[in-house]
């Protein structure tokens, strides 16, 4: 990456604050670029779920997964729940969705609780273990809640067998005029659920799996208490990547505990952080780290540059910390403060192997939270920091009131936001579409086929407010 002009910035920026401009390319077709990361996660998108209670669970991770990402099960879950949660993911479909199935005699109000949780908005109805109907949200308006589903759904159900060429699927989607239908093996037995959406997505993303074949997931610990045991545990119980994670992580105390993990010689990467120098960089790539997580204060929940000042814009963060782990022959994931396709491509430009996205994932299906509605009727969930007074109090239950009172001592993050779901865009996998499509789009623009190209191509120019105010698009005349 080059500032154009070969302008190099006297000061901080963050992702507002930058541009790239397009280059001569030779690439014909955006279809033609490998966003594959090559930091050893085996990710074939760069993109990251954090580690937030409000954000990455099963369902998110085994979206993202499917999708070619990650998702980091957070510390704050006891580690036999993650056990079952790795257990669970590894047992997925890495291409079908998972389906929401229930009795003939379940009910609708049971029904419209489910629902939700999915981005593909139907209920498989089975009997004797094969699907005899579909509920959607539609079939549920204006019906009792305890009206039973087999007097609602439609029998008019098209099924297609497990193996079937995903194009071959989404024809027989569409010339049937099915938005979704179910999978079935041999015996009849539902294994998963193809949407034309998720047909075409099959086409589009190479799911990250495991040298079986089984979905990746990664999870982190803290660094305090017994650390080194919860990391043990965790990788016996089969994670993919281990996230080492605390608010400042170029703390002796984290270098104690990467090398503690580092000894266990993990067949799998170890991510810590975060840290937004180069010093933090070298300290933590000498203990042990294969990538290190850039970001202090960029995150949408978080309080820390208010409360303490101490932080860095991000973009400058990521570029110098980049720098430095490409010198030591390892790899940094740009940690927070995402809200648009942009800020990836801008994180990605200036060489971070993966983008870490926390709140901007809470406000789809695919998050924890329940959904909530405001006023207005528009849908939302919550979102809370890890460091907020909601996610400590959570963390110290099991502590003495003394201390937890103690612990709660130092919040730095929000406890309740609202996030939307997108009315366009209310999935995970619909938020990946718009951001790998923009990245695909950054680097043709670039004349780049692979992440690696695009950060050696990049150029990126400095911004005023006005220049970031007048790439906004506008949908009311001025
Ligand atoms: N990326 C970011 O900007 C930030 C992220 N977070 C996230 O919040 C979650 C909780 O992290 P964390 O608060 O580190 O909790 P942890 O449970 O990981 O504990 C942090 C440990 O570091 C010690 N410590 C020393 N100085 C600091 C400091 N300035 N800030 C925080 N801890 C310090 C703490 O001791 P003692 O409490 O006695 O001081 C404690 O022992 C993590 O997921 C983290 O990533 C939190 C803040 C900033
Ligand atoms: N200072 C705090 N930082 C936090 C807290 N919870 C999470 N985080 C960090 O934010 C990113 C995600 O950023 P986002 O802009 O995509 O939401 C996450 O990975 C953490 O590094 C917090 O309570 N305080
Ligand atoms: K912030």
């Amino acid at each position: 990456m080059r500032f154009h002009h070969d302008r190099v910035p006297g000061q901080d920026l963050t992702f507002s604050d930058v541009f790239l401009v397009p280059n001569r390319s030779a690439v014909n077709s955006r279809l033609d670029v490998d966003l594959s990361t090559g930091d050893g996660t085996g990710a074939s998108i760069p993109i990251v779920a954090a580690n937030m209670t409000a954000v990455s669970g099963r369902r998110m991770a085994e979206t993202i997964a499917r999708c070619g990402g990650l998702a980091v099960i957070p510390q704050d879950i006891p580690v036999e729940v993650v056990g079952e949660v790795v257990s669970w993911i590894k047992e997925r479909h890495p291409v079908y969705d998972t389906p929401l199935v229930m009795p003939p005699n379940g009910i609708v109000g049971e029904a419209l609780n489910l629902l939700p949780k999915r981005g593909h908005g139907a209920v498989i109805v089975v009997e004797d273990g094969r699907a005899v109907g579909v509920v959607t949200d539609a079939d549920c308006e204006g019906v009792d809640r305890y009206t039973q589903l087999e007097s609602i759904m439609s029998r008019e159900l098209l099924t297609l067998p497990a193996g079937i060429a995903a194009e071959e699927a989404f024809d027989q989607l569409h010339d049937g005029r099915h938005r979704l239908a179910p999978v079935v093996d041999e015996a009849g037995r539902i294994v998963g659920i193809l949407t034309r959406q998720r047909a075409l997505r099959a086409t589009l993303y190479q799911p990250a799996v495991d040298a079986a074949g089984k979905l990746r997931v990664a999870a982190a610990i803290g660094i305090n208490g017994d650390a080194e045991q919860k990391a043990k545990s965790l990788l016996d119980a089969g994670i993919d990547v281990l996230v080492i994670d605390t608010a400042h992580g170029h703390q002796e105390r984290m270098i104690e505990v990467l090398r503690l993990v580092r000894a266990l010689q993990p067949d799998v990467p170890i991510v810590a952080g975060n840290v937004v120098t180069a010093e933090g960089v070298t300290d933590l790539v000498e203990a042990g780290a294969d990538i290190v997580k850039v970001g202090v204060g960029p995150g949408a929940m978080c309080t820390t540059r208010m409360q303490t000042a101490v932080g860095r814009p991000q973009f400058s963060a990521v570029l110098e910390c980049a720098t430095r782990a490409r010198e030591l022959g390892k790899h940094v994931w740009a940690d927070g403060g995402v809200r648009h396709p942009r800020d990836v491509a801008l994180a990605l430009a200036a060489g971070a192997s993966s983008v870490m996205i926390g709140s901007w994932f809470a406000g789809t299906y695919e998050s924890p939270g329940d959904p909530h509605r405001d006023n207005d009727g528009r849908i939302y969930k919550e979102s809370f920091g890890m460091a907020s007074a909601r996610a400590v109090a959570l963390r110290t239950a099991d502590d003495s009131p003394f201390q937890r009172a103690r612990k709660s001592f130092f919040g730095e993050g929000i406890s309740t936001a609202r996030m939307y779901l997108d009315p366009e865009r209310p999935s995970v996998e619909d938020l990946l579409d718009s951001i790998v499509s923009g990245i695909r789009s950054s680097c043709t623009y670039a004349g780049a086929t692979t992440l690696a190209e695009f950060h050696e191509r990049a150029i990126v120019g400095i911004q005023t407010a006005a220049g970031y105010t007048e790439g906004r698009p506008v949908d009311t005349s001025w």
